[in-house]
């Protein structure tokens, strides 16, 4: 099958790695997402990765709790850390490369994150699975996502998620909500749409990566994706 993309950066929701658990890793879904993504690459994809954290600690939930803002957003990075260590793992059993980077100097966990050896991990074959977000409190991993689509020149940002598009409302609190197909960045603001946080989608804007939400959960989705089959919601 012939891809519509050769690099892309594919943003995985950290909370939806915990399939029915609530929590934590389900392997289940896991090893679904590993052959996703094998699929994808053995079509001749380059493929950098974000995964969040959400399903094992998220900075702002913890400092409504008591927690120090940034103690907490620093445990929330870690949490992508160990959710990139696991995707690399089931990668690799399935006979995909994978190299985990990280924005934090953590070797031998990870290899310090750069622009250049992320890009020739990639051009190696393997899949660069970027942890540890931006390496900075106060910002999510749909903006690490953003950041790092753009510093590896991928042409487009990938977020996979539980719900299939960007929707008029949050469409799992109001069933009346209805689909984009596409959306420019300003009516992603302007609307006041919450799918991504707008310090990602302004600096996908200023830096013209388009966006492209999917629902991930469905297995043969990220291939139809880069097929150009248009199952989620541009952002553009
Ligand atoms: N307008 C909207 N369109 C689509 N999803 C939305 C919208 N507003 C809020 N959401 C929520 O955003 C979530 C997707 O974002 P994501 O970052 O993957 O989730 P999480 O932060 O829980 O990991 C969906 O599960 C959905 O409930
Ligand atoms: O650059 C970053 C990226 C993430 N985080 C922390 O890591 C947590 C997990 O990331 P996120 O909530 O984006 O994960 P997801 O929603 O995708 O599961 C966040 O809540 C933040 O506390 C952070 O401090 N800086």
């Amino acid at each position: 099958m012939r891809t519509k993309y050769k690099r892309i950066l594919l943003k995985l929701s950290g909370e939806s790695l915990a399939g029915t658990q609530g929590h934590g890793i389900d392997t289940v879904r896991l090893n679904q997402y590993a052959e996703q993504i094998k699929e994808i690459a053995s079509q001749g994809v380059q493929i950098a990765i974000v995964i969040g954290g959400g399903n094992i600690f998220r900075g702002l939930s913890g400092a409504s709790k008591g927690f120090d803002r940034v103690k907490g957003d620093q445990m929330g990075m870690l949490a992508t850390v160990i959710n990139s260590l696991a995707l690399s793992s089931a990668l690799v059993a399935i006979g995909q490369p994978a190299q985990v980077f990280t924005a934090i100097n953590m070797f031998p966990i990870g290899e310090h994150y750069s622009k250049w050896r992320a890009i020739e991990a990639m051009n190696n074959g393997a899949v660069a699975i970027i942890s540890g977000g931006t390496g900075n409190p106060f910002f999510t991993t749909d903006t690490g996502s953003a950041l790092r689509g753009i510093e590896v020149e991928a042409e487009v940002m990938l977020k996979g998620t539980r719900v299939d598009g960007i929707y008029t409302a949050d469409p799992e609190k109001d069933p009346t909500a209805e689909k984009f197909s596409e959306i420019t960045y300003d009516e992603v603001y302007t609307r006041g749409l919450k799918v991504m946080d707008l310090t990602a989608t302004a600096l996908c804007k200023e830096n013209h990566l388009p966006i492209i939400v999917f629902n991930m959960d469905c297995p043969g989705n990220l291939a139809k994706v880069l097929a150009g089959e248009p199952i989620g919601t541009l952002v553009y």
